[in-house]
């Protein structure tokens, strides 16, 4: 007799049947071979500067968390980014459910503990986040690399709420003075790339910057990230 074999296919593999973006050319995220990156050149150099002392908010979007900067100011440019300005909108990250696995690029093969993603919008170009966001110029995205060693300070200020936000939809506000930009590296060195947001809708509206050096935190913030997660999903 035939056993009936249902297999149900989640995650990514269905995306592309709600999301057609998800079927593009530039779709992100990428496995960087850096033998085949082309140096950057004679590129202008990539500057920030970000908003310290405003109240933010951090939420549970259903995978991970997200902290939202309401506006405040801040300005990217510079790098692959021409003569435009971006300004960012939110901070994000994405970890597994395993220690040592959880980022969304990999370098060579390798991934790493977790990825932080700072998603500025061009406000040069465009009115609105949403607007830019269907642009394939209108995002920017700083992505962080994370790996197992020391604490992290800045970070801490975040992943010390993570309990009070464990089930999707909540949030909490915070106005401790926090500066994203001591959640970069300390060496600027970046891979460039044009992509894609990496969970729907996959918009083909997002030009990369990977930081090459990652930056460590501590083995309990990555259990404290990982103990809301029960498969991969916030519980
Ligand atoms: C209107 O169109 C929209 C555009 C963007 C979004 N977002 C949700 C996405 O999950 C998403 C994925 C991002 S990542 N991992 O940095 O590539 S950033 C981001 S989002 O919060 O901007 C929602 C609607
Ligand atoms: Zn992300």
């Amino acid at each position: 007799y035939l056993v009936p074999v249902v297999i149900l296919i989640v995650g990514p593999a269905t995306w592309v049947e709600k999301f057609p973006e998800a079927r593009g050319t530039r779709q992100s995220p990428v496995d960087i071979v850096t033998s085949r990156a082309s140096s950057g050149g004679s590129a202008p150099p990539l500057v920030w500067r970000y908003s310290v002392n405003h109240p933010r908010s951090v939420v549970n979007p259903g995978y991970c968390w997200r902290v939202d900067e309401n506006g405040y100011d801040s300005e990217l440019r510079g790098g692959p980014l021409g003569s435009d300005v971006y300004k960012l909108q939110q901070w994000h990250c994405h970890w597994g459910s395993v220690n040592g696995e959880g980022s969304e690029h990999t370098v060579d093969g390798r991934a790493f503990s977790g990825e932080l993603h700072l998603v500025h919008w061009n406000t040069s170009k465009y009115n609105s986040f949403t607007e830019a966001a269907g642009q394939p110029d209108g995002l920017a995205v700083l992505g962080v690399l994370l790996m197992v060693g020391s604490k992290h300070d800045e970070l801490d200020k975040v992943v010390r709420l993570l309990p009070y936000i464990q089930h999707k939809g909540d949030k909490v506000t915070f106005s401790e003075p926090l500066n994203p930009a001591n959640l970069l590296p300390k060496r600027i060195a970046y891979w460039t790339y044009p992509g894609s947001l990496t969970t729907p809708p996959c918009t083909e509206s997002v030009t990369w910057i990977l930081f090459k050096e990652p930056v460590q935190v501590s083995a309990e913030q990555v259990r404290l990230n990982l103990c809301y997660y029960v498969n991969g999903k916030n519980v």
